[in-house]
């Protein structure tokens, strides 16, 4: 039963002609009113008291010892990290309220707050508290008599929406149900901005359910377009940081997005549920110093994602490690020495043993034939090596160029990127080590010019190789590693110290200044003052606490070693819908994906509501994956739309081809006024569109409005983007150019990549669908486009 008192069930007419129950709904409102301000006067004094306590902290005198100031410099950041988080939860910062049968009344919001006297105020919408305000429903009340949502616009009372959840336990109001919008159809129905925002008031009980799952254990989320399988990712990411803050502050989460468009389409969500401190990137930024952007051709990805490439790096190492077939004579200051094949057959063999990874046990190997070649100087000479002179002849040998050429013929240092960037370019290189596991045309395929930038499918080869060769600074940077966590350890017993004298206490929930908050800041001593996430960011061997994936459908089995190096304790969230998958290396079962490494421990969850997409696009969408031969479980929506798509056929000639468009996306343009249009097309036609619509379009009033291609376009009103970009993303309204050309690439080899393409393209819209195809349109496929499949 819902019952809403909104503007549009407010007062009409003089005060005398107020029905009763309009009355008492305009009281209710003022009450509640009330109740907000009371909130927000919290709010506002502590955002006060805290920029007191920051001004305090950075006036306070140290006495100048490094400790002292690493001391000053973290409790600042600690201010400003929570002065940040109290500025974010300005808006909607009350969005619900329990009624209880004992009576007790339970305001729901975006953070807990207490008043002076420690009284509850506001109970963070992530604390089990207010689980009910989620879960309950009238068949299962859990002792929740009334769930009221309360709409604000900035700090007043704009609506409230009742479900009664059990009409007996309600006292004298007596709202009736008036079945209006309620607050999730007046969120879904609302214009896009172009950036995700959060659902905390409106999340649904599946979608809970979700969010609040244990940590431990990989869960995977599979759902259907829509089914807000991004934003419950990320509201799970919010949870677990305030379920588990203590670990999580300290080791981080990452999320693991498609693309830099799509991290930035959703870069606001966590910031404004509080959260500043997660690492975003996609998969191609997860090995540090590369940024790749492009993908490989997929028959090259499937290549490259396979996991015999584990053995292929394996012996590329091993041939690096070499026996010279004849000795050699090496000069040492005037003096010849030689090197035998059997001396470096054995100090090989002894490196080979110790099982280091190739540049760590380099030194070993070279420590034993330096000490060998210096008994063969002293022989040379006449002498025996007395143990005082061989450092003297150890340091000649180093400063040999003969040996040293020698020395690194044999075991030669190498970096990942030389490694795997000779196995790329080099065709005997990657002969030698992919002899009987790639075929030679698979070899072929493989191999690109040298200076090509790195791709996404380039990331886990050099990440597994990065493995494989160990630190290539002889154990420098471990050596770093370790001394850095030696740092955290003193920073965090002090950081326990400095909490255990009081000096960290706030009364808003959630937020209490953990150890691990400031031992994540006080480690940094003498840098600056760099978050986890940054820290994590640097750091290829950093280990998080969770790790969530959103379209992990499209990752390969070589980035899935990645990951779970990254996230060895396997918590993970991972998100996907193998019905939208457009990778070649992509997933066609979870199972084949996840029991390589997480056989089980993992848990399979399923979204089945559209939240986005129109049920009349939705149904088409559908069709066209049952037609296109990739049918697959598809959501259902929860929402009507104002029809099925609309399908043009375009004309022939580019001129009348490019006329139409534009004018197509004006008139779009003028039906979502104010909101955000897309042009998806496939690859081949980027430039087409572009050109067609130049920097502008003409908008209802006549005013243009701007277009834009690539990373700027989440920002304007129209983007132009491929298919392939839109991933993740959603718009008012999609024209959808060239269906046919979306379905028959990027991967002739494999349809069902184009088929889920097409199936993505065409879920994208929140109101409307309109299709552009050339003439001579498959008519199953036209039929399915506009509903008469
Ligand atoms: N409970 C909810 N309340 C309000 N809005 C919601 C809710 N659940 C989802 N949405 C909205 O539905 C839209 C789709 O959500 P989201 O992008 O997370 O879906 P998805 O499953 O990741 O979709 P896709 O796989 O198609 O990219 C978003 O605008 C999201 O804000």
């Amino acid at each position: 039963m819902t019952a809403t008192a909104g503007p549009e069930s407010g007062p009409t007419g003089q005060d005398d002609d107020r029905s009763g129950r309009d009355v008492a709904r305009e009281r209710e409102r003022g009450r509640e009113q009330e109740a907000v301000e009371e909130r927000y006067a919290r709010l506002d004094d502590l955002r006060r008291r805290t920029r007191a306590e920051l001004v305090a902290v950075r006036r306070s005198e140290t006495t100048g010892t490094h400790q002292n100031r690493s001391e000053r410099d973290s409790f600042a950041a600690l201010h400003e990290g929570r002065l940040a988080q109290l500025d974010a939860v300005e808006e909607r910062l009350v969005f619900g309220r329990l009624d209880l049968a004992g009576g007790e009344r339970r305001y729901v919001g975006r953070l807990g707050l207490a008043d002076t006297a420690q009284q509850r105020l506001l109970v963070d919408w992530r604390a089990p508290a207010s689980e009910p305000f989620y879960q309950a429903t009238a068949a299962r009340p859990g002792g929740v008599v009334r769930r009221r949502h309360l709409s604000l616009r900035g700090r007043s009372v704009a609506g409230l929406e009742d479900d009664v959840l059990d009409a007996e336990g309600l006292d004298d109001l007596g709202l009736e149900a008036l079945g209006g919008e309620g607050a999730l159809m007046s969120a879904l129905g609302a214009q896009r901005t172009g950036r995700m925002g959060d659902i905390v008031a409106t999340i649904q009980a599946e979608q809970d359910a979700v969010i609040r799952s244990p940590a431990d254990g990989v869960l995977v989320v599979q759902g259907g377009p829509g089914t807000g399988k991004t934003a419950v990712a990320l509201h799970r990411a919010a949870f677990l940081l305030y379920a588990h803050r203590e670990r999580l502050a300290r080791s981080g989460v990452l999320v693991v997005g498609p693309s830099p468009v799509f991290l930035r389409y959703i870069e606001q969500v966590l910031p404004s549920l509080g959260e500043n401190g997660v690492l975003t990137s996609t998969a191609g930024q997860l090995f540090p110093g590369v940024d790749a952007r492009g993908s490989d051709r997929p028959a090259v990805a499937r290549l490259k994602g396979d996991d015999r490439w584990l053995e292929v790096l394996r012996r590329a190492v091993a041939a690096r490690q070499r026996v010279p077939d004849r000795p050699q004579r090496l000069d040492v200051e005037g003096t010849a020495v030689t090197l035998t094949p059997r001396a470096v057959a054995r100090a090989r063999e002894r490196a080979r043993g110790s099982g280091q990874p190739h540049n760590e046990a380099r030194t070993g190997f070279v420590r034993d034939l330096l000490l060998h070649l210096a008994d063969g100087v002293a022989r040379a000479q006449g002498n025996r090596l007395e143990p005082e002179d061989r450092p003297g002849v150890v340091a000649d040998l180093r400063a040999s160029r003969d040996v040293r050429v020698a020395l690194n013929l044999a075991w030669m240092p190498m970096s990942p990127q030389k490694l795997v960037g000779d196995l790329l370019t080099r065709p005997h290189r990657l002969a030698e080590a992919a002899e009987g596991l790639l075929s030679a045309p698979e070899q072929a395929l493989l191999l690109r010019e040298p200076g090509d930038p790195w791709t996404v499918d380039d990331v886990p080869l050099l990440d597994e190789a990065a493995e494989v060769l160990g630190d290539d600074e002889t154990g420098a940077s471990a050596a770093a590693a370790r001394a850095d966590d030696r740092r955290r350890e003193e920073a965090l017993s002090l950081a326990r110290e400095v909490l255990d004298s009081g000096a960290g206490e706030t009364s808003v929930e959630g937020f209490t200044a953990s150890a691990e908050d400031l031992a994540a800041r006080q480690s940094d001593l003498g840098g600056p003052a760099l978050t986890v996430a940054e820290r994590a960011a640097q750091d290829r061997t950093w280990t998080f606490g969770h790790v969530v994936v959103d379209e992990a459908q499209e990752l390969s089995p070589m980035m899935w070693r990645l990951l779970v190096r990254r996230c060895p304790s396997r918590s993970m969230t991972v998100v996907g819908d193998l019905a939208q998958t457009r990778s070649a290396a992509g997933a066609s079962t979870w199972g084949e994906v996840l029991d390589p490494f997480a056989a089980g421990r993992w848990r399979l969850e399923e979204l089945t509501v559209n939240y986005r997409t129109p049920r009349q696009v939705m149904d088409a969408a559908a069709a066209v994956l049952a037609v296109t031969g990739a049918p697959g479980r598809t959501p259902t929506s929860v929402r009507e739309g104002e029809g099925p798509p609309v399908l043009t056929t375009l004309p022939d000639a580019a001129a009348e081809r490019a006329t139409l468009l534009r004018a197509v996306v004006e008139d779009e343009a003028a039906r979502t006024a104010g909101g955000r249009l897309a042009v998806l097309v496939p690859p081949g036609r980027l430039a087409e569109a572009a050109g067609a619509l130049g920097e502008a379009v003409a908008g209802p009033d006549g005013t243009p409005l701007p277009v834009a291609t690539g990373a700027g376009a989440l920002d304007r009103p129209v983007a132009v983007m491929t298919v392939a970009e839109s991933k993740g993303l959603e718009f008012d309204a999609v024209v959808l150019l060239d269906p046919a050309g979306v379905l028959g690439g990027p991967d002739a080899e494999d349809p069902r990549a184009g088929a889920h393409d097409l199936y993505v393209a065409m879920t994208r819209p929140t109101q409307r669908l309109h299709v552009l195809a050339p003439a001579g349109l498959d008519a199953d496929l036209a039929g399915a486009i506009t509903g008469a499949a």
